[in-house]
């Protein structure tokens, strides 16, 4: 049954937020986990861009569209805060990561960070990875049922622990911290939500322990010698003015960047791999440009000319949104699109499903990397149309650092291997947390003759 969210103040102008909010608590939340796509139409048809719900136990106002995200985003009077709304999800597991902070403070600690990203990190970061995709990817054994989403998850991880903890750990220590930050990421997914032994959530605040002991033993020696891992980048950040991180920070930064780093690549890499399965001339298409660049390993300076993979990455990530929905919880009485949202409330921008809205991308589910060539740029009918990497102060920091890995591996993978599935394959996608496929995607993987 439709029902208001609250009555707009007395001559405010406002309207209310209409929804079918579903019993409290529990709401729509398993439909709208499982099918993600037809709740977003349904609910859209219905009620228009703004309508409300109960979701995981929350009051939540989801907003579709580019007009309200960017609303939302951009954030213009300070109602909507991440804090609270992304610990209720990570809270315990991510405590003090840059995305859990806010306002005044948030914008701190980006300045500092942003030290760590700039073009001579990136740079060296990039030269980094080299040698471990190489490695990785020739440890590959091609055959049929080979599982992209387990390798590649696999390859992101080894790389994490080189680029950026840079800390060399023999094979136990590093499966030792990797698990750990398995069960640290897993643990926000958890249903049971406090701490029973033997369960996810337990084992996140175990696993976050583990982590913060590992950081703090190397801090340290990172402190005093330095070097171009990431790690050693934030203990060296400073601003201008001379701020620089505390430990803590440090070691909450560390474990935060890892999780945002990991779990998103691995999601676009997979969905890339997926498409191009799927579709063997954009593969050849992209190979070609490898080979013609007649080099074995990208290096930082042939990155813009990868636009083949550079279109397919937009494509990939517009399709499969890696982090599917952005919570907020709003701080303060506000208007979105003209209708009036109370303090304390969730709200959620739906980066998965705004992604497929026919009202904003022409054929929305049909694979288009074209879309993204300068020619058509379909994504610049509106700046947050195509939003994979959020927006205003919270847009992903990684964003340059990402495009690099992805570009680093692919090109890698493309010289040593060609991939297929079988005609008509589709993947079954899982969305109840972040997407993934159930199945691993398991494709043929075929050994090339020449690597460059
Ligand atoms: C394709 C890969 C990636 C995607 C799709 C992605 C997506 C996002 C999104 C949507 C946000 C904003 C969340 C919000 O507004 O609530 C974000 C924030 C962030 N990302 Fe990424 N990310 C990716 C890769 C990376 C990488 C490689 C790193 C680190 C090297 C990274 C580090 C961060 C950090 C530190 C934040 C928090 C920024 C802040 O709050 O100021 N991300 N990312």
């Amino acid at each position: 049954m439709a029902s208001i969210l609250a009555r707009p103040p007395e001559g405010s102008g406002l309207k209310p937020v209409i929804g079918e909010p579903g019993p409290p608590y529990i709401g729509n939340t398993l439909r709208t986990m499982r099918r993600p796509f037809q709740v977003a139409r349904e609910r859209y048809a219905q009620f228009g861009p703004v309508t409300w719900s109960w979701l995981l136990g929350q009051r939540t106002v989801t907003v579709q569209g580019p007009e309200a995200a960017e609303q939302v985003l951009v954030n213009r009077d300070k109602a909507f805060a991440n804090g609270p709304a992304w610990s209720y999800f990570i809270g315990p597991f991510f405590h003090r990561g840059i995305m859990l902070l806010d306002f005044d403070e948030h914008l701190h600690h980006r300045r500092i960070m942003q030290q760590a990203f700039t073009r001579p990190r990136l740079h060296a970061y990039m030269d980094m990875m080299a040698p471990s995709i190489g490695e990785s990817l020739d440890a590959w054994r091609p055959g049929p049922g080979f599982k992209v989403y387990d390798h590649v998850k696999q390859l992101t991880l080894d790389l994490a622990t080189d680029v950026f903890m840079g800390v060399s750990l023999d094979r136990a220590e590093a499966d030792r911290i990797n698990g750990a930050f398995i069960d640290a990421v897993r643990a926000g997914t958890a249903y049971v939500r406090f701490p029973v032994p033997g369960l996810r959530w337990h084992r996140g605040v175990r696993a976050r322990k583990v982590l913060e002991g590992f950081f703090r033993a190397h801090l340290p020696a990172k402190r005093r010698d330095g070097g171009d891992d990431l790690f050693a980048a934030l203990c060296q950040a400073e601003t201008d003015d001379g701020h620089r991180f505390t430990d803590d920070d440090v070691v909450n930064h560390m474990i935060f960047a890892l999780m945002a780093a990991h779990d998103t690549t691995t999601i676009t890499l997979t969905t890339m791999a997926y498409h191009l399965a799927r579709h063997p001339e954009w593969q050849e298409r992209l190979r070609e440009e490898s080979r013609a660049l007649g080099r074995p390993v990208l290096e930082f300076a042939d990155l813009d000319a990868m636009t083949g993979i550079d279109m397919v990455m937009k494509e990939a990530t517009r399709l499969v949104a890696p982090v599917p929905a952005l919570p907020r919880r709003t701080v303060k009485d506000t208007a979105i699109l003209g209708h009036h949202v109370p303090a304390g409330v969730t709200v959620v921008v739906p980066t998965l499903t705004n992604h497929h809205m026919p009202e904003w991308w022409p054929d929305p589910e049909r694979f288009d990397p074209e879309r993204f060539s300068p020619e058509r740029r379909e994504d610049k009918v509106h700046r947050y149309a195509w939003e994979p990497f959020g927006g205003g102060a919270h847009k992903c920091i990684g964003l340059h650092f990402a495009g690099m890995q992805v570009k680093s591996i692919l090109h890698q993978w493309l010289l040593r291997y060609r991939w297929s599935v079988p005609a008509g394959y589709e993947w079954p996608l899982d969305t109840t947390s972040l997407p993934s496929p159930k199945d691993g995607l398991p494709v043929r993987l075929e050994r090339l003759e020449t690597t460059g």
